[in-house]
């Protein structure tokens, strides 16, 4: 079976990527141990295709389970569900013997993930993440959290799993729409680390759910190695993979949340990111097209909608982490698989990148 092992002092772990491997989750996750109780944590869509299973397995093999089913969508990464998922562990008896499992997408990755961070002063949690952003980005590294409603993931921690299982089958599941989405974040490890992958994913199919478990292994494993390097986002490592995301932060708290999915407004911050990165990296335009295709094959959005003011996405992104007391570390691309962290990137800058998002993609 593919896995990543995640070897980070104290807090190493495996990710594991199989098709089917949801129905044995309860087995895989034996010998870490854990003890014996354990919240399953998921969203109410996820809930209706995958929770049964994971939580058959995991009785099976001995745990004691509690549910806990958050809404669907973004709207959840908030102090309500956090507060409403703590009080009920508690209320079910969850003490710091427990462990949580994050069955889901991102938004139940980073929201019970904080919870666990949290509850009882942290305690253990496994992600099995069930959409493409989550398979291939949010269950490894750490990063959990909320929103606020000035930014996106203001409030969180950093709380590694402690085993990570992908289970691609669950793709199947997946809506049109968000299975594309996810892309936006596999473009983006491909981009900043892996030029030979960008040309492997202009034979992807957008339409089938059965994506190659080895790319999601290989994609995976590109955030593994920078986490790696770089757990805390201390020495500039980590920050390339909010490539895109300066931006897109901005644009996807621009709207109500959930009104923009995360891979879509990523999407979007990549395309001004190529911009910056032409005008002020030298980046060959060839090389933009490619991604810009790439993006348009996954039918990922190119266009700032009208209604969305750049002063409204300037705001945003003003109060997003990668401002260091005033200034702009910025991610742009050099060339196809290499990126670097700039800090030459000014407000004015970000307007123009942002203007170029409402002329046509092509
Ligand atoms: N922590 C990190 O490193 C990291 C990395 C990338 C993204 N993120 C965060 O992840 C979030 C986005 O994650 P997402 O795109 O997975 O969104 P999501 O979790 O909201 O999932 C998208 C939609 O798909 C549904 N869904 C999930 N799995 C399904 C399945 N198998 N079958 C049917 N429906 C399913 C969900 O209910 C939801 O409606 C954002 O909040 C983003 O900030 C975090
Ligand atoms: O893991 C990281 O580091 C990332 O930047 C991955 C991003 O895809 C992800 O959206 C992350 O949540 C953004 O982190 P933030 O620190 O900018 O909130
Ligand atoms: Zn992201």
């Amino acid at each position: 079976m593919p896995t990543t092992h995640v070897p980070l002092p104290g807090r190493e772990y495996d990710i594991l990527v199989e098709p089917g491997i949801l129905s044995s989750c309860g087995t895989l996750i034996q010998g870490l141990g854990l003890r014996s109780r354990c919240a399953l944590i998921t969203d109410e869509k996820v809930a209706a295709f995958h929770a049964d299973t994971t939580h058959d397995s995991l009785e099976s093999a001995g745990f004691q389970v509690s549910r806990h089913v958050i809404p669907s969508g973004e709207a959840s990464k908030s102090f309500a569900c956090f507060a409403q998922l703590c009080e009920e562990m508690a209320a079910a008896g969850h003490d710091r013997a427990s462990f949580i499992v994050a069955l889901g997408g991102g938004v139940v990755g980073d929201l019970a993930g904080f919870v666990a961070a949290s509850y009882f002063r942290g305690i253990p949690f496994i992600q099995i993440p069930t959409t493409i952003v989550a398979q291939v980005d949010s269950s490894v590294g750490g990063k959990t959290g909320i929103n606020l409603k000035q930014g996106k993931n203001l409030v969180g921690a950093f709380h590694q799993p402690v085993r990570v299982l992908i289970d691609p089958h669950t793709l199947r599941t997946l809506p049109g729409r968000e299975f594309r989405e996810g892309f936006a974040e596999v473009i983006k490890h491909a981009a900043i680390r892996d030029a030979a992958m960008l040309d492997e994913l202009a034979d992807i199919d957008p339409h089938s759910p059965d994506v190659p478990t080895d790319l999601i292994a290989r994609n995976v494993a590109i955030k593994a190695a920078i986490v790696i390097e770089d757990e805390k986002e201390t020495t500039g490592t980590r920050a390339l993979l909010n490539f895109g995301h300066t931006i897109g932060h901005g644009i996807e708290a621009a709207v109500p949340y959930g009104e923009m999915l995360h891979g879509e407004a990523i999407s979007l911050g990549i395309r001004a990111a190529l911009f910056l990165s032409e005008k002020h990296a030298q980046l060959a335009p060839q090389v933009s097209r490619k991604i810009l295709a790439l993006l348009e094959r996954f039918q990922l959005p190119l266009t700032l909608p009208e209604s969305i003011s750049t002063a409204t996405v300037m705001e945003k992104l003003s109060k997003d982490k990668k401002f260091d007391t005033g200034r702009i570390r910025f991610v742009l691309l050099r060339r196809a698989g290499d990126a670097f962290v700039s800090d030459q990137i000014t407000p004015t800058d970000l307007e123009e990148a942002i203007e170029v998002l409402r002329g046509s993609g092509s």
